[in-house]
């Protein structure tokens, strides 16, 4: 058993998902590696296998993000000998990565699951844009796991701009790990390989053309992995397998995100304005531990827009955001409410349709 468990550690199992467990003892856990159409491609100390879920479970989970996606744990069935699995439960996520839905949040997607930290990545070409930037990080904040900053192409400017866009980001009090590259001339690529710890899973996010791939090629031998997946799919036609988690040589976990501009951040230059680590970091000294930071005694971020050290614009732009946040969370409740209700309903309705 605890050997068993080890071995996943090198997928990123961690106690915290052990003591949260809740398999049955004739069930196994395995991690998911792609998730195409209905079928499944997960990963376990044996391996990569295919599995689907099982009927049972489609029943009781409607709402998108209740369905497996990349990086998710699962428990499973699965005889000695069969190549096909049934995915019984999907394990309670640590992270998440999730598509808001402007406007409408009724049907938020998931993204990727179980993710250590986002790269959000940005070209410093054209890309660069603090706004959008400051709604990557709040999204990735709001999922649970650690951003980490890349501005790519560091070859088609002069480090001046690229100075610029680093005292842009410093200016707004971010205290994401921020990195630059250039996958023409490499320069930066082994900090980046540097950071990827092993066991620890990572995703690539960023408008299109930034250099997501590329780099991602870099980080792996692709014609390896494209065979790995054949073989492991056992279909030779099955060849490109969307969001795929891949282990790196040095044993570093990542999610392969060619279809990022679903992010669902594109010109998303209305963006809500930031100094957010700053501020919490701040709030954490208020006299008040849910202090609304609008005048309370005590309150460590008023102090500091007082005496100078933060803007009050940031600090409102920071209200502002989290209002939005709260608000979101609240509107993700009752969409739940209305799901049970109608749950309800469906069921007196057969019972109906019983009595009759
Ligand atoms: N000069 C320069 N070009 C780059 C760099 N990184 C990527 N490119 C080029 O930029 C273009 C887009 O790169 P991709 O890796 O496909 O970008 P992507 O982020 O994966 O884009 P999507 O797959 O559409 O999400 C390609 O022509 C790359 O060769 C870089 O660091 N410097
Ligand atoms: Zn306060």
């Amino acid at each position: 058993m605890k050997d068993r468990l080890c071995e996943l550690n090198g997928l990123g199992w961690t106690d915290w998902f052990e003591q949260r467990t809740e398999c049955k003892p004739t069930e196994t856990i395995a991690r998911v590696a792609a998730v195409d159409r209905d079928q499944l491609l997960l990963v376990d100390q044996t391996g990569p296998f295919r599995a689907k879920l099982a009927g049972r479970y489609l029943h009781r989970h409607h709402l998108s993000h209740e369905l497996p996606c990349v990086g998710d744990w699962v428990c499973l069935e699965r005889q000695p000998g069969d190549d096909f699995g049934v995915v019984q439960a999907v394990l309670e996520r640590r992270t998440s990565l999730r598509r808001k839905s402007a406007g409408n949040a009724i049907d938020d997607q998931m993204i990727a699951a179980n993710v250590d930290s986002v790269v959000i990545v940005q070209s410093c070409h054209f890309d660069f844009n603090l706004k959008r930037l400051e709604r990557y990080l709040v999204m990735v904040m709001e999922g649970g796991a650690d951003p980490c900053i890349l501005l790519t192409k560091t070859d088609l400017v002069d480090p001046a701009v690229l100075a610029a866009q680093l005292a842009e980001i410093d200016s707004i009090g971010v205290m994401a790990p921020i990195l630059t590259l250039s996958n023409v001339t490499r320069e930066g690529l082994e900090d980046l390989k540097q950071l990827l710890a092993p066991g620890k899973t990572y995703c690539f996010v960023g408008s299109s053309g930034v250099g997501k791939s590329t780099l991602i090629n870099h980080l792996v031998d692709r014609d390896r992995l494209e065979t790995g997946t054949v073989s492991a799919t056992g279909e030779g036609r099955h060849t490109t397998v969307r969001r795929e988690l891949i282990r790196l040589e040095g044993g570093a976990l990542v999610i392969d995100n060619p279809g990022m501009r679903e992010f669902g951040i594109v010109g998303a230059d209305d963006g809500i304005g930031a100094g957010y680590a700053e501020i919490t970091a701040l709030a954490s000294s208020c006299r008040y531990r849910d202090c609304g930071h609008t005048g309370e005694p005590g309150c460590a971020v008023l102090g500091a827009v007082h005496s100078g050290e933060i803007s009050r614009e940031h600090v409102e732009n920071y209200l502002k955001l989290r209002e939005e946040s709260d608000f979101y969370q609240m509107s993700h409740a009752e969409r739940r409410k209305k799901d049970r209700e109608f749950g309800r309903y469906i069921k007196s309705a057969k019972t109906d349709l019983k009595d009759r």
